[in-house]
């Protein structure tokens, strides 16, 4: 499904991304993980055309999409649920979803289905988003993600700074999304719930990927785990 092979990034003159491989398959959870710095953002940043890619490809559903500018890469069907969130602050929930709603080769959502999901969101559709809680502005997050019809969802950091029965909800949506054939890619600092949630896992230092595997061989080696992720 998505396919990024060998690319390099930079901010300024300052390399982020040394030949960076990854792949996704149909329905995969993959995780990606790293210390601070090590160019995670940057691959996500990357693959949706914010960063651009000055070497390598990235293909996505078949096509080549290394040169699409961000709006015709999220057409394809690539969603993003941003470590900042990046909802519309002085916009409503219902406003910030409405606007989210795009069509793709991708499962199309209703809003009824978000309330299915996430069963605060119902009474949260008049507030203004400036007003929400972490929590709740993830929920919003992941709902305009899903309703912009993905078959890929990046998600950076989703647990950051949210409180443990939320980071367990947002778990459970990356799996819910994999058994409705939806992939995504997970970077996170929360190590060993990603590696729980994922299907394989990269591990990035300094811009380069220095591991790849199945999640459950660093569930299971904790030799391996400590030298690559320090836990
Ligand atoms: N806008 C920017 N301008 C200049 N340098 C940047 C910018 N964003 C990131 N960098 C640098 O690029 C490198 C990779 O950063 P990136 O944010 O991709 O790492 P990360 O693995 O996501 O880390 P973190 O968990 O801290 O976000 C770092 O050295 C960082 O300082």
């Amino acid at each position: 499904m998505l396919e990024v092979a060998g690319i390099d990034a930079f901010h300024g003159e300052t390399q982020a991304l040394f030949g960076a491989s990854i792949s996704v398959g149909a329905s995969e959870v993959v995780a990606l993980l790293g210390p601070n710095g090590a160019g995670k953002t940057t691959t996500l940043r990357s693959i949706l055309g914010l960063t651009r890619a000055r070497a390598g490809r990235i293909r996505f559903a078949g096509e080549d999409i290394t040169a699409l500018p961000t709006h015709r890469i999220s057409k394809k069907g690539i969603s993003w649920v941003p470590d900042d969130r990046r909802v519309f602050p002085t916009l409503t929930v219902a406003r910030n979803l409405q606007i989210a709603r795009r069509r793709t080769a991708f499962r199309q959502w209703s809003v009824g289905e978000m309330f299915g999901i996430f069963s605060a969101l119902e009474h949260l559709m008049p507030r203004e988003c400036e007003n929400l809680s972490g929590g709740e502005m993830q929920m919003v997050a992941i709902s305009r993600a899903l309703l912009a019809s993905p078959g890929l969802v990046l998600f950076d950091e989703p647990s950051q700074g949210l409180a443990p029965k939320i980071v367990q909800d947002v778990l459970k949506t990356i799996r819910m999304l994999k058994a409705e054939g939806i992939a995504s890619l997970v970077v996170e600092q929360n190590a060993l719930a990603a590696l729980e949630a994922s299907d394989r896992v990269y591990v990035m230092k300094q811009g380069r990927i220095v591991h790849h595997g199945p999640a459950q061989d660093l569930l299971r080696d904790v030799v391996l785990r400590r030298r690559l992720i320090g836990i």
